[in-house]
């Protein structure tokens, strides 16, 4: 962003659980060193991307993580820790609180760390459209989870996060952002095979150079 710029108006929550518990998901693909490695990788790329969104004013990171934390808060990102400590929708509905006990009328919209191929441009599409409801969410590339759910002003959030979540949100009010052009918010990487669609996409960075340097002990790409 031009630092001439005015910011946008979203805060975004980022949750991220203690890097040793993530991604285990992709434990048929690398060691526990390389899934946190990993782990964090995707966070860092989330979270400069999500930064670097037009759309975005500031990020917030639940995170009781003792590396993460200080890494991530180095790109920029506000750390909170997940005091709650009762799992992803506490962390979120806490994260939200504490944005809005600073902004109390923030627009808020929750953000997986797990969006490596993350693009700004994709992000302020969708924020943009996620502003003209109450609540909005966007499914994740499986159309069975959810990547970002997001409240207007004085909306509260309603994190329904977890597993088959896109149903949960559609059925508690929330409407289904559907846009063409946005594949990189909707790309969380929970399996080697998402891993090999995110590459397809392009990842940031640090994913990218986790990649070259970490070695899979099982298949990453078809
Ligand atoms: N702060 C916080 N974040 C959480 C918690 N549980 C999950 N998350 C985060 O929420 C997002 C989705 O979580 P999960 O799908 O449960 O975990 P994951 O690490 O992505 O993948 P798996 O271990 O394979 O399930 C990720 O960004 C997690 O780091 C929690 O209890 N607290
Ligand atoms: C927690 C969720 O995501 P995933 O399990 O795909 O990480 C979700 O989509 O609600």
């Amino acid at each position: 962003m031009d630092t001439d710029e005015e910011p946008g108006p979203w805060s975004l929550v980022v949750p991220l659980k203690p890097l040793a518990l993530a991604k285990s998901r992709l434990a048929g693909v690398f060691g526990a060193t390389e899934r946190r490695r990993l782990a964090l990788a995707f966070a860092q790329d989330t979270v400069v991307a999500a930064l670097a969104c037009r759309e975005v004013r500031d990020v917030v990171v639940v995170t009781d993580d003792r590396v993460a934390a200080p890494a991530l808060a180095a790109l920029g990102a506000r750390i909170v820790p997940d005091r709650p400590a009762a799992g992803l929708n506490a962390a979120l509905a806490y994260g939200a609180e504490v944005v809005r006990a600073g902004r109390s009328r923030a627009p808020v919209a929750t953000l997986n760390a797990d969006l490596p191929a993350l693009r700004p441009a994709e992000l302020a599409r969708v924020l943009e459209a996620a502003g003209g409801f109450p609540r909005a969410f966007l499914a994740d590339a499986a159309d069975i989870g959810t990547t970002l759910l997001a409240a207007a002003p004085g909306i509260e959030l309603r994190p329904a996060f977890g597993g088959a979540s896109r149903l949960r949100h559609l059925s508690s009010g929330a409407v289904e952002i559907r846009l063409p052009g946005v594949a990189s918010v909707r790309r969380d990487v929970d399996t080697g095979e998402d891993l090999r669609a995110a590459l397809e996409l392009g990842v940031g960075p640090r994913t990218a150079e986790r990649c070259r340097a970490g070695r899979p002990t099982g298949r990453v790409a078809g």
